[in-house]
């Protein structure tokens, strides 16, 4: 695998405050890799790092082969910081057209927008634009040089459900044919709908990194819900819940679980077991963490 992005024990230091604490991580080619941790686990500062925005207080970044400190190195990445200042006067194709004439291979105007639905709004001046339309335009520039490695930081903050599938569409458009893409969310919906790869931080340091699956698989329990009027004692229940006349039962064990259920004889509808979801393994990884400190 070719690597793209590498941090080897990179430590960064804001004062007292350790923001990462020896991260060691590969980005390889053609992935898309979700970075998750609650706020302050430093996910923003390890983009900047890799961006060249900032520099790490020791250890070592490397971009592309090269530095992130080189600016031709950093002409093949595309980022989009949690905030960003557009020119409120432009209009939004000149902003495109401005940004484009930065790179020697630039993606076209036309095709930029359109890749991001935001055709309608080429002749738009930026200062009329709505936040969400703002933040769809500057995740859409990130993409604007033809980047090999994109970085977004959390790109569908603040946008309405029909805007985050738009940028999704572009961001797995580009994955789809061959870009590599490294972003961060809290929403953890986006990152199972996009990522193959999660890199789970807490406290600056990698607490997971695996697949989605492998991450859901760190938490064994699975929830197996059905409907009755009541049930008998069964083995390896961890807990239960009831809502009108379903039952869920969370447990490690769902096979052993349903054999004695049908065993008992229980009148019973509607079974579904359905696996832990993102949210609860991060949930459970990252509380074990602040349980140690
Ligand atoms: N410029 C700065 N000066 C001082 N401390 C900082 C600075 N930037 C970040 N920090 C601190 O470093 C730690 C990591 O912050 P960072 O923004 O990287 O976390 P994050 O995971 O991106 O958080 P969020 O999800 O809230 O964006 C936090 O304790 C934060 O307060």
């Amino acid at each position: 695998m070719t690597v793209l992005a590498r941090a080897l024990e990179v430590t960064r230091r804001y004062g007292d405050v350790v923001a990462l604490d020896r991260v060691s991580l590969d980005i390889g080619a053609g992935e898309l890799v979700g970075l998750l941790g609650p706020n302050g686990a430093g996910k923003s500062t390890l983009l900047s790092l890799f961006a060249g925005l900032r520099r790490p207080t020791s250890g070592t970044i490397e971009l592309l082969g090269g530095s992130p400190l080189d600016p031709v190195t950093r002409r093949g990445i595309g980022v989009t910081p949690q905030e960003t200042g557009l020119p409120e006067s432009l209009r939004v194709g000149e902003v495109v057209d401005f940004v484009c004439a930065h790179y020697p291979d630039p993606v076209g105007r036309k095709e930029l927008l359109g890749r991001f639905g935001l055709d309608d709004l080429a002749g738009r001046q930026v200062g009329g634009l709505s936040g969400g339309q703002r933040r769809r335009l500057a995740v859409a520039l990130a993409f604007a040089g033809n980047p090999r490695l994109v970085f977004l930081d959390e790109p569908t903050t603040g946008l309405d459900v029909e805007a985050r599938h738009a940028l999704w569409a572009g961001v797995t458009a580009f994955h789809d044919s061959g870009g590599t893409v490294l972003l961060t969310s809290h929403y953890l919906e986006e990152i199972e709908a996009l990522a193959e790869r999660v890199v789970v931080l807490g406290h600056g340091r990698v607490l997971a990194d695996d697949t989605v699956n492998a991450i859901r698989g760190l938490v064994g329990v699975r929830r197996v819900s059905l409907v009755a009027e009541r049930l008998p004692e069964l083995p390896g229940v961890l807990g239960s819940e009831r809502a009108g006349d379903r039952i869920t039962l969370v447990t490690t064990d769902p096979d052993r679980l349903v054999v004695e259920l049908v065993r008992s004889g229980a009148p019973f509808s509607g079974l579904e077991i359905r696996p832990t979801t993102l949210e609860e393994a991060f949930l459970t990884i990252t509380g074990k963490e602040s349980a140690h400190v």
